[in-house]
């Protein structure tokens, strides 16, 4: 451990003026880290414990064949049966592979063409967008909460605030030339599949009511799928260069996400792993399908009925990884609780009321590496 640090700190003293400490070029980013060439082991910053590494924990082997959810289907004769598999998805994994979702290959094939060649542009370009600011409407940043970060994680990400789009797209970055109109088009993409899964979701939690004719009505859940629409949208498109020692690190820890729910998008390079029965598993790639993931607030609104799913990502020796994830979440000042026609004698509140602010101060306060689902934890109560 001692000799990587020793040659990545030469590597670094030839190439920085003698006024920026190391930990100040890490926080430059991976990319930068890794542009210059002949990276042959990666610095001590990056370094997991042993208990922390890729493969000292249990798991890891075994690939994972995610459930599936068919889009169409949800919306034709067979939206019964396929809303049984949602729940069950929801239920049992916090994860989902989305297919025959319409969105246009085209759509999809720019948004990685965009993200890719954002990360290809020289380092002054990206580095414009570097804020600590985390309501910043783009924020260019490394690792996974970089102040705070004690080791930090194999991963450079640009996150786009997408709500509402007419306010923050101005100050997306102006280069690639295409990134704004890309990233628009892929947002309204992924809210459009998004809104109608939630209502699939809220039917699937027996929360959507039926007129005495059969037919169903939206009136009682109105509100909740207003709120649902007037969410956030956060997009986050995660770079993870190749990596000369893959075991010794992470592309991000493990975590859940703090919203509603994720659709991700990934390339062919396997990388994702879930939590999955005390275990780790490598997530198949599926081409042409997005992977949603059931988030924190999501499990505290169903009452702990469906569970944000812990996972983390692994990095490799030959190739660079892309993923955009696309995070959807209530308003920022909205308060997250059960729904209270989830609560009952049988099943008290089993969540603390949360909101962003609640998020915001958690996630400053502490090491991420560390904490894994423990957010949400921290918002249970204990009684049960
Ligand atoms: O890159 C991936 O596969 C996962 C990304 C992720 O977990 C996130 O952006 O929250
Ligand atoms: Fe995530």
């Amino acid at each position: 451990m001692g000799s990587c640090g020793a040659v990545v700190d030469t590597d670094y003293r030839e190439n920085e003026a003698s006024t920026e400490t190391h930990d100040q070029y890490l926080q430059k980013g991976v990319r930068h880290l890794c542009e210059r060439g002949g990276l042959t082991r990666v610095p001590t910053k990056y370094i997991l414990p042993m208990e922390e590494r890729p493969n000292s924990t249990i798991g890891g082997e075994t690939n994972l064949k995610l459930p599936v959810i068919d889009f169409a289907r949800l919306q034709g004769s067979s939206r019964s049966q396929e809303l049984n598999s949602l729940a069950k998805a929801c239920e049992e994994f916090g994860i989902f592979q989305l297919i025959d979702h319409g969105v246009e290959d085209e759509v999809i094939l720019r948004m990685t063409d965009v993200s890719r060649m954002f990360f290809e542009l020289p380092f002054d370009e990206r580095s414009k967008y570097m804020s600590k600011d985390m309501t910043s409407p783009a924020r260019y940043g490394t690792s996974f909460n970089q102040n705070n970060d004690e080791v930090f994680c194999w991963r450079d990400f640009l996150k786009l605030n997408c709500h509402p789009l007419s306010d923050t797209v101005p100050s997306w970055p102006s280069s690639p030339m295409d990134l704004r109109e890309t990233v628009v088009n892929y947002s309204k993409n992924t809210n459009f599949l998004y809104l109608v899964l939630m209502e699939a979701v809220l039917e699937s939690l027996g929360l959507m009511e039926t007129t005495e004719s059969g037919t169903e009505t939206k009136d009682a859940s109105t509100n909740t799928l207003k709120e649902f629409e007037e969410g956030s949208q956060l997009i986050v498109v995660n770079c993870y260069p190749a990596c000369p020692e893959p075991d010794l690190t992470l592309g991000m820890p493990p975590h859940s996400d703090y919203g509603i729910l994720t659709l991700l998008l990934q390339d062919q390079i396997q990388g994702l792993q879930i939590q999955h029965q005390g275990k780790w598993m490598t997530v198949e790639p599926l081409p042409n399908s997005f992977i949603v993931n059931v988030g924190d607030h999501l499990e505290i609104f169903s009452n702990g009925r469906y569970k944000s799913v812990l996972h983390r990502v692994l990095v490799n020796s030959s190739k660079s990884r892309i993923s955009v994830a696309s995070l959807h979440s209530l308003p920022f000042n909205t308060i997250v609780r059960p729904s209270p026609k989830l609560v009952d004698e049988a099943n008290p509140t089993r969540y603390r009321d949360t909101d962003f602010a609640n998020f915001l101060e958690y996630i400053g306060s502490r090491d991420q590496r560390m904490k894994s689902k423990s957010f949400l934890q921290s918002r249970k109560f204990t009684i049960n």
